[in-house]
C-alpha cells in the first residue's frame, strides 16, 4: 500500500489520517461482499485489524500496537510510542445496511499522552484528523444536546437529561459521538459504565485538537496506554456546556 506519495514522508498525524481512511475504505468494500450479520461484524473487525497492523508495521516499524482486536503485548508498556486502534468502532452499526454510524479510530500516544490521531467515517465519506482541527464555535441549541449509544444507553446518562431537560442523540460508535460534537451536531458526549482506551484514543485526541473539554467524569485526566485498558467513563463537551453538565451530575449522584 502506499500512504501519501509525496516527497515528504507522512507526519504523524497525517498517517493517522491516512491509515484510517484507507481502512475504511478496505471496510466499505468488504460490506458490499455479500457477507451479513455475525460473519460480517467479524470480517470486519479482522480484515481492518490486520490492514491497519500491516500499514503501521510497514510505516512506524519501531512503534508498539495496543489494537482492540488484536493481543496485547506487554512491551508497549515500556515504549516510547503506540499506537492505540479501533479497527471498526460501532460494529453493530456496520453490520446494518445503510447506517454510517461507524469509524476507523487511529491514535498515537508517545511520551504519557495522546499526540496525533484520526477518526474516519468512512460511509459518510468524511475524516476528522488532529491534522486538520476544526476549531469548534459555539452553537446555541435551545436544549443542551446529548450524545448517547442507540443500541445500550447508560442509565445515568437518561437520569442526566432528565434533570439537565437535554435532548438525548442516539447514535452509534463512540467516535461517531464524540465526533458529532465536534461538528456541533451535540454538546456533549458523556458515558459511563465501561469503554476501554481504544474507543476514546483517537475521538479524544481529535476533540482536543478542537478545542472542546475531555477528561473522565470526575473531571481527572483520560490516562493511555495504561496497564490496563478499561476506561469506562468520559466526558467530551463544548466547553460552554461543562459547568451546566457538572452540576448535573452533580444532581444525578445526590438523587442515587
Ligand atoms: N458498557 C460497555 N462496556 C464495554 N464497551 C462498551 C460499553 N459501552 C460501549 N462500549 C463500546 O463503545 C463503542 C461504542 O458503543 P455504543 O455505540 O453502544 O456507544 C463500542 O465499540 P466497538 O463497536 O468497537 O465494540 C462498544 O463496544
Ligand atoms: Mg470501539
Amino acid at each position: 500500500m502506499t500512504v501519501n506519495d509525496a516527497a515528504a514522508p507522512p507526519t504523524d498525524a497525517q498517517l493517522a489520517s491516512d491509515l484510517a481512511v484507507a481502512a475504511g475504505r478496505v471496510l466499505l468494500e468488504l460490506r458490499d461482499g455479500g457477507l451479513t450479520g455475525k460473519d460480517l461484524k467479524d470480517a470486519g473487525d479482522r480484515t481492518s485489524h490486520e490492514f491497519l497492523m500491516a500499514a503501521l508495521a510497514q510505516h512506524r516499524p519501531e512503534d508498539a500496537v495496543l489494537s482492540e482486536e488484536g493481543a496485547d503485548d506487554a512491551a508497549r508498556l515500556s515504549a516510547d510510542r503506540v499506537w492505540i486502534v479501533d479497527p471498526l468502532d460501532g460494529t453493530r452499526e456496520y453490520s446494518e445496511p445503510g447506517r454510517s454510524d461507524w469509524a476507523v479510530h487511529v491514535a498515537l500516544w508517545q511520551a504519557g499522552d495522546l499526540v496525533a490521531g484520526a477518526v474516519a467515517r468512512p460511509a459518510a465519506g468524511v475524516v476528522h484528523s488532529t491534522d486538520d482541527p476544526k476549531v469548534v464555535s459555539p452553537t446555541e441549541h435551545e436544549r443542551v444536546r446529548l450524545a448517547v449509544s442507540r443500541s445500550r444507553p447508560p442509565e445515568f446518562v437518561t437520569e442526566l437529561a432528565d434533570v439537565l431537560d437535554a435532548e438525548l442523540v442516539p447514535m452509534g460508535s463512540a467516535g461517531v459521538k464524540a465526533m458529532s460534537v465536534v461538528t456541533g451536531e451535540s454538546d456533549a458526549y458523556v458515558h459511563a459504565g465501561g469503554q476501554y482506551e481504544w474507543d476514546s484514543a483517537a475521538p479524544v485526541s481529535v476533540a482536543r485538537a478542537a478545542g472542546l473539554h475531555t477528561s473522565r467524569l470526575d473531571g481527572s485526566p483520560l490516562l493511555y496506554n495504561q496497564q490496563n485498558p478499561w476506561l469506562p467513563d468520559l466526558i467530551i463537551a463544548r466547553p460552554g456546556v461543562l459547568a451546566q453538565i457538572r452540576r448535573g451530575l452533580d444532581a444525578v449522584a445526590a438523587n442515587r
